[in-house]
């Protein structure tokens, strides 16, 4: 652990990075995998479970939070960490691009973002300054800046002015959150799939002397090839001795094609929300428990892993829990999911750190082809 904010980049293969962030809280291992714990609770998780399958950190999300149970709540009883009892780094997202997917979005300019919640039709308006004021109420360790994420396709004069408008926020967010010795604030580099609107983001980000780099805009219904170019041309006008966050992403495959490019931190919802609905992440490969072969079927998801979910219970059991539309095959599948993710993180590392991560892609994607046995 460290009193202030630390990133450690210790090794490279390629262009993968193995590194660690040192917070007061805790120290992130990457690359790093975030569950995401929209509302306070990682869906179906107890957290202890989730820091048992090997999560560092988790992320909040502050649309969801400000709304419910408020921020100004959060912080009369203790802070997020207190609230939800985890005790690690939590890193908060800017409830920017919440607003503009879940909520009635009524006015979006300058001055930041006017909406009905779509908890009760209240209306809300935040700033820059006022998701910085947000996030620190819920005491998060890494907080986002406010961005506007343009989905795509747009044109590139909407996506200029996009990215534009965020680069004045990220300026704002910074002086509103001022100098936190313990925790940090993340730029988003944004720029849609126009490479020198990239290109300048990150430059003019990269300029402002941040704790950390996000590349948000990306993971948004593009195909993976242009995610991926996106990444190979952001990237390398990023500061290396620095964090880079690849937001809401992705699949293991998506995780490991952009660790491969220089990522070192990811969140996404797919493992528990692929879990709630019966899909399970394996070794080899996406196996539907809902299909009528594991009726059946009594081996576990996978007889070499750690957890519990994936080596004690059957597939029979799981595909009955599904079918049956069971809490518990829920809470079963995303424990086994983000057990499955943690240890391809754990994988990443370990093979980066012995300089065979190109072995280890090629292994882990040959595996994922044979298919379930
Ligand atoms: N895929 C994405 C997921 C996200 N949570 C975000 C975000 O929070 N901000 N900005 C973004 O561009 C973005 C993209």
């Amino acid at each position: 652990m460290s009193e202030s904010f630390q990133f450690q980049l210790k090794k490279t293969d390629g262009g993968a990075r193995l590194g660690e962030v040192s917070m007061p809280r805790g120290t992130i291992r990457t690359p790093a995998f975030m569950p995401v714990g929209t509302v306070g609770t990682v869906k179906a998780m107890y957290l202890d479970q989730v820091r048992e399958t090997g999560a560092d950190i988790i992320l909040g999300n502050t649309y969801h939070l400000m709304l419910r149970p408020t921020a100004e709540r959060v912080a009369r009883l203790g802070g997020l960490h207190q609230l939800i009892r985890w005790p690690h780094p939590i890193l908060t997202d800017s409830g920017g691009f919440q607003v503009m997917s879940l909520s009635g979005l009524r006015k979006l300019d300058e001055q930041g973002v006017t909406f009905k919640s779509h908890v009760d039709g209240s209306l809300h308006h935040m700033s820059p300054e006022r998701s910085i004021e947000i996030q620190g109420l819920l005491d998060s360790d890494i907080q986002m800046q406010l961005d506007e994420c343009v989905a795509l396709p747009a044109t590139p004069k909407e996506i200029e002015r996009a990215m534009e408008m965020s680069l004045r926020w990220a300026d704002r967010c910074k002086v509103a959150f001022g100098n936190q010795p313990g925790k940090a604030m993340f730029g988003i580099v944004q720029g849609g799939d126009v490479p020198e609107l990239r290109v300048r983001s990150a430059q003019a980000l990269s300029s402002m002397d941040l704790k950390g780099y996000a590349v948000g805009g990306l993971a948004v219904g593009e195909p993976q090839e242009v995610m991926l170019r996106m990444l190979e041309i952001t990237l390398p006008e990023l500061p290396t001795e620095k964090p880079r966050y690849l937001m809401g992403v992705g699949t293991p495959d998506d995780i490991l094609k952009s660790v491969a490019r220089g990522i070192d931190m990811f969140d996404c919802v797919m493992p528990t929300r692929s879990g709630r609905h019966g899909l399970a992440f394996t070794r080899r490969g996406k196996v539907n428990i809902r299909n009528a072969r594991h009726a059946e079927d009594m081996r576990p998801l996978d007889e070499q892993s750690n957890c519990p979910a994936s080596r004690d219970y059957s597939r029979a059991y799981l595909h009955h829990l599904v079918r049956a539309n069971e809490a518990l095959g829920g809470m079963l599948l995303s424990w086994h999911n983000l057990a499955y993710y943690q240890e391809l993180m754990q994988g990443i590392r370990q093979a980066i750190a012995e300089g065979r991560f190109a072995d280890f892609m090629a292994e882990t994607m040959e595996n994922w082809a044979r298919g379930d046995l």
